[in-house]
């Protein structure tokens, strides 16, 4: 998945296949869009040259459903976790329960989550593992002459995928 995060950038394909963290959205729409595919005409024929012969910069987004960081986010994970109809289906008629429903099942689950969480550390190795492929493919690719800016975006927990595509966006201007 390519972005391309200078010159001009021609803003891909959003597809609106899931929501992301319900505490920052309206769930009652699907207005969220997660980047999911991102083509645009001509990137096969500019992807021949290297990017940065053109001072052109692609981005890469790493996308993963996250994790809490620490014992104080477990709840609202869990209450963004449950509060995706992707995680929990509810008939069209109960939709309006998803989020109370979510806040009781995170509220009585978080105790017994931070307790495993506690035993690997406080919080998900998730974000570190990301982070760290993140460094390593821009690594990778540095090499290989072709600089990338990569994003990592998360559908549950910080960096959420909003926050990484405005980062794109301002990397872009
Ligand atoms: C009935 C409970 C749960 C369902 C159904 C469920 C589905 C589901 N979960 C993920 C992805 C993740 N879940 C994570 C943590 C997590 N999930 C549940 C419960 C259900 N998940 C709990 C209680 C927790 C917290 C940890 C725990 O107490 O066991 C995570 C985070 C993992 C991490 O590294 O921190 C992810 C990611 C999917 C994709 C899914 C259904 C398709
Ligand atoms: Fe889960």
């Amino acid at each position: 998945m390519y972005v391309k995060t200078s010159g001009n950038p021609k803003i891909c394909k959003f597809v609106p296949s899931f929501y992301g963290p319900v505490q920052k959205r309206n769930l009652s729409g699907r207005s969220f869009c997660s980047l999911e595919v991102c083509t645009y005409p001509g990137l096969e024929s500019e992807s021949k040259s290297p990017a940065h012969a053109t001072e052109e910069r692609f981005g890469v987004l790493l996308l993963n459903l996250g994790g809490p960081d620490t014992p104080n986010d477990v709840q609202s994970f869990l209450f963004n976790l449950f509060a995706d109809p992707d995680i929990i289906r509810l008939p069209r008629l109960f939709r309006f329960l998803q989020r109370p429903l979510a806040q009781l099942i995170s509220v009585l689950r978080a105790p017994k989550s931070k307790e495993g969480y506690a035993s690997i550390g406080g919080g998900s190795p998730l974000r570190k593992i990301i982070d760290d492929q993140a460094i390593a493919l821009r690594n990778a690719l540095e090499a290989k002459e072709t600089p990338v800016h990569v994003y990592v975006a998360m559908r549950y927990w910080h960096p959420f995928t909003e926050e990484a595509v405005q980062q794109a966006s301002l990397n872009s201007m």
